[in-house]
């Protein structure tokens, strides 16, 4: 048996040896099953209750809070990881249901939210003896406002770096060179062993490792040099998302029809 990508179990509460021992981490991963075939994530303290939404939909937000009550949770952030074009983010909705949320999202990206991010900053929620940090890292290319979080063992990607394969480049200031640097210096730089929790799949993979994009990712895997992706970049011909004409003019507005 090939144990060269083996990690941690992925899913499910656990424990993370040496740093709470005595504490941990709810992690849930959510999917939207209407269309956008988007990952929500779903992270808690167990001490304090704490908890926040990474890539929340406006759509899915009763669902999410409904997993929110059910654990006992309170939801401190909702977190983008970019101006989404095939959705409208629920961070808007989720500002109005939950007292004292506060939406996330970079700087760079221009939308509206409560808290502006930038490359080194750290999101930080849970208990004193549990602080739950999640590390910012600029990775911009599929739009110029993208951010990945890292979070011990975990890195989410928004939509970066996908289960083989990576976001598109061809629209919202997009640029498959800045992808690549991205992908190349911020998070191929992770430990082999880091899972990657994508925004989005289209065929029902839920979970990668660093080590596996790097050595499998037919894209922008270590195989590929930076002129083989622009050329494969260049010739994608996806057709533009469904709700873009909707979803960005609502995202740059905390996805809040005013
Ligand atoms: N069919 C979907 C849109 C699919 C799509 O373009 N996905 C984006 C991420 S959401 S902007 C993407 O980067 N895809 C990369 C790829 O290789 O598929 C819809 O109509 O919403």
């Amino acid at each position: 048996m090939d144990l060269k990508f083996f990690s941690k179990p992925p899913l499910a509460d656990f424990v993370r040896e040496g740093l709470r021992p005595d504490a941990g981490l709810i992690f849930r991963q959510l999917f939207d099953t209407s269309g956008s075939s988007t990952y929500t994530y779903l992270l808690g303290d167990p001490v304090s209750k704490e908890a926040v939404l990474i890539d929340p939909l406006k759509e899915m937000v009763d669902r999410d809070l409904a997993v929110v009550n059910d654990l006992g949770l309170k939801l401190k952030y909702a977190i983008n990881t970019h101006c989404h074009a095939d959705h409208i983010t629920g961070s808007g909705d989720l500002k109005a249901k939950v007292t004292g949320l506060q939406s996330v999202i970079a700087e760079s990206s221009g939308a509206r939210a409560d808290v502006h991010i930038k490359h080194g900053d750290v999101i930080s929620f849970g208990a004193d003896s549990n602080v739950i940090n999640l590390e910012v890292r600029a990775t911009p290319g599929h739009t110029d406002g993208c951010v990945s979080y890292v979070c011990d063992n975990m890195v989410f990607t928004g939509d970066a770096l996908l289960i083989r394969g990576c976001g598109r480049t061809d629209f919202q200031g997009g640029s498959s060179e800045k992808l690549y640097d991205s992908v190349r210096t911020q998070l191929f730089e992770l430990p082999d062993e880091t899972l990657v929790y994508p925004a989005h799949d289209y065929k029902g993979r839920m979970v990668s490792t660093i080590g596996e994009e790097k050595e499998l990712n037919p894209r922008l895997g270590l195989k590929k040099t930076k002129e083989e992706f622009v050329e494969i970049m260049s010739n994608l011909n996806l057709a533009y998302p469904k709700k873009i004409d909707e979803s960005l003019p609502a995202n740059l507005k905390c996805g809040i029809d005013d």
